[in-house]
């Protein structure tokens, strides 16, 4: 069973996903396989350009998590979706020191739901799970990503509502 953890930068995937491989599951960190596919780099939005199609191409499927914010386009069995609240997502990003334009696209998307859309778009709404990570810790979330991808708990999203965040701040 393969399971991708996916989210907006700051939701918490690699601090959740290092929570799950103490707890003994094989964890695939996706910085650390895009090397060889990095085409380039977007200086204006102070990102690197990846051939996704080629990655996704080769990818070699795990029996376990695969963390990173576009691991919903990977043939994923199970997809979880972290979100944060976008006020407290500015700030986990503004401790991480990213620059205030940064911290701006990545709240607007997150307040947006643009990596839940994306995800819906590729996978079975069964076996999608949208895990709030607001004013939780890792091993809390670690419990409920065990929890789903056993079956233990039943595929959910569409419950969380960040519009609020958008009309007060656009
Ligand atoms: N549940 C959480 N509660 C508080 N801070 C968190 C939480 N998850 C992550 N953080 C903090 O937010 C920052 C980004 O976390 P990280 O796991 O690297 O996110 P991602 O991998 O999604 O970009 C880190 O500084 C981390 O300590």
């Amino acid at each position: 069973m393969m399971c991708g953890i996916t989210g907006t930068p700051g939701t918490g995937k690699s601090m959740i996903a290092d929570e799950l491989a103490r707890r003994g599951h094989t964890v695939v960190h996706i910085t650390e396989t895009v090397g060889p596919y990095v085409t380039g780099e977007d200086e204006k939005r102070d990102v690197q350009i990846i051939d996704v199609d080629r990655w996704v191409a080769e990818f070699k499927p795990v029996d376990g998590f695969v963390e990173g914010h576009f691991a919903h386009l990977l043939p994923c069995d199970r997809v979880v979706v972290l979100r944060c609240r976008p006020d407290e997502l500015a700030a986990r990003l503004e401790q991480r020191k990213y620059r205030e334009a940064k911290i701006r696209e990545n709240t607007e998307a997150e307040a947006l739901d643009s990596c839940l859309i994306e995800t819906i778009e590729e996978h079975d709404p069964s076996h999608i799970f949208e895990l709030d990570t607001t004013g939780r810790d890792a091993a809390y979330c670690a419990d409920r990503i065990e929890a789903f991808v056993r079956g233990e708990i039943p595929a959910d999203f569409g419950h969380i509502d960040w519009s609020s965040y958008l009309e007060a701040h656009l």
